[in-house]
C-alpha cells in the first residue's frame, strides 16, 4: 500500500522541525513493518531545516494525511490550505486549543494512523464545521473554523456602524455597533469568548451570533446551523467581512453579508482531547 503524509512545521520553529524529522523517521520505519510505502513531503517554509521534499501546504491536500505541529494559528493555516484532507494537530503552541496531541505522544499517533491506514484504507476523523460569507456581486471568502465577523471600519470608538441581524428573515438585532460575530462550535473558545459569547461544546451542532460593543444589545444567541443568517450594515464609509481573523473582505454600506455552513468540513483525525477539562488553558490567555 502507498501512504502519502505532509507535514507543516509552524514557520521558523526550531522544535517544530525536530519533531518533523523524528516523525518521518518513524513513518518510514513503521511503513517497512507494514509493508508500506511511505512517502512524506514538508511545507516550503520548512525544507530547508528538514530533509524531505519541500511542497507548498495547498498541494498536500491530496495526501492520506496532513500533521501540523504548532500553535492554532498554524492549524487554522493548514486548514484553510487542504480544506477536508485529514489533519493531525500536534500543539506547540501557548494556548493549543485546536491541537490535542502533545509532542511527545505524536510518534506513536502517527503510527496509529498509518496502522488504521493499511488496515482500513482511509482514516476516521471528526468533522468540523466550517462557515462561509457569501454577498451580492458573488463574492466569496475563504471558509471560517473559528468565526466570521463583520464590523465596522475599525473597532473601538468612532468605528462602529448599524448592523441588523436577520434570522430566518426576521430582525433579531439592529443596532450601532463595532460589528457582529457568528461562530462555529470550534470557534465559541476563540473571538466568541472575548465577546461574551458562551461556549459551546463541540458534540453540539449550533451556530452562535454574538453583537460586538452594540449600543442596545441583544443576548448571544444560538442558532441551527441550517438557519438562514443575513448580517446587513450601513451608515459608514467601509465595513469588513473577515474569516478567522486573517482572511478578510472589503464591503461598502450599505451591503448584506450571507453566512451559511460551507460544504466541506475539516476533518481532524488522531485522539480528541477532553473538551470539559482542557478549558483550564483559556484561563492563561
Ligand atoms: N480579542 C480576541 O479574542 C481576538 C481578536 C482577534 C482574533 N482572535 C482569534 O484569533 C483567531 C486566529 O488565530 P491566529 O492564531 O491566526 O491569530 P492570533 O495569533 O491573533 O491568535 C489569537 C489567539 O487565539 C487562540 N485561538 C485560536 N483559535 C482558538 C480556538 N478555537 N479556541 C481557543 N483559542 C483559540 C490562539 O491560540 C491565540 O492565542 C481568530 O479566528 C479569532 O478567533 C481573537
Ligand atoms: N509552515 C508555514 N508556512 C507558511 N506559513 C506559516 C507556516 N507556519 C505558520 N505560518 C503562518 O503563521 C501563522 C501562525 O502563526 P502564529 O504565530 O499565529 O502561531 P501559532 O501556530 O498560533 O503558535 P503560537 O500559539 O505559538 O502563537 C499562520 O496563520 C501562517 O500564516
Amino acid at each position: 500500500m502507498d501512504v502519502a503524509v505532509g507535514i507543516v512545521a509552524q514557520r521558523g520553529d526550531e522544535r517544530a522541525q525536530d519533531l518533523a524529522a523524528a516523525l518521518i523517521e518513524t513513518l518510514e520505519r513503521a511503513g517497512d513493518r507494514e509493508g508500506a510505502t511511505v512517502s512524506v513531503v514538508v511545507d516550503d517554509a520548512s525544507g530547508n531545516a528538514v530533509d524531505a521534499p519541500a511542497v507548498p501546504v495547498a498541494s498536500m491536500a491530496d495526501r492520506d494525511f496532513v500533521v501540523s505541529i504548532g500553535g492554532d494559528g498554524t492549524l487554522l493555516f493548514v486548514a484553510r490550505e487542504v480544506g477536508s484532507t485529514p489533519i493531525l494537530g500536534v500543539n506547540l503552541g501557548e494556548v493549543g486549543f485546536l491541537n490535542a496531541v502533545a509532542p511527545d505522544d505524536a510518534c506513536d499517533v502517527v503510527v496509529d494512523l498509518l496502522e488504521e491506514l493499511c488496515d482500513t484504507g482511509s482514516l476516521e476523523g471528526r468533522a468540523l464545521s466550517r462557515l462561509e460569507a457569501t454577498g451580492e456581486g458573488e463574492w466569496a471568502l475563504e471558509p471560517a473554523l473559528n468565526e466570521l465577523v463583520v464590523h465596522g471600519p475599525r473597532r473601538g470608538h468612532g468605528g462602529g456602524v448599524t448592523v441588523e441581524t436577520r434570522i430566518d428573515g426576521d430582525c433579531y438585532a439592529a443596532s450601532h455597533a463595532d460589528g457582529v460575530l457568528v461562530a462555529t462550535p470550534t470557534g465559541s473558545t476563540a473571538y466568541n469568548l472575548s465577546e461574551g459569547g458562551p461556549l459551546v461544546h463541540p458534540e453540539t451542532d449550533a451556530l452562535v451570533v454574538t453583537q460586538m460593543a452594540a449600543t442596545e444589545s441583544m443576548p448571544p444567541l444560538v442558532v441551527d446551523p441550517d438557519t438562514e443568517l443575513t448580517i446587513s450594515v450601513s451608515g459608514a464609509d467601509t465595513a469588513y467581512v473577515i474569516s478567522d481573523g486573517r482572511n478578510r473582505r472589503r464591503l461598502e454600506p450599505p451591503a448584506t453579508v450571507t453566512v451559511s455552513l460551507a460544504p466541506d468540513p475539516v476533518q481532524l483525525v488522531g485522539p480528541t482531547g477532553n473538551f470539559v477539562t482542557s478549558l483550564e488553558k483559556l484561563e492563561s490567555t
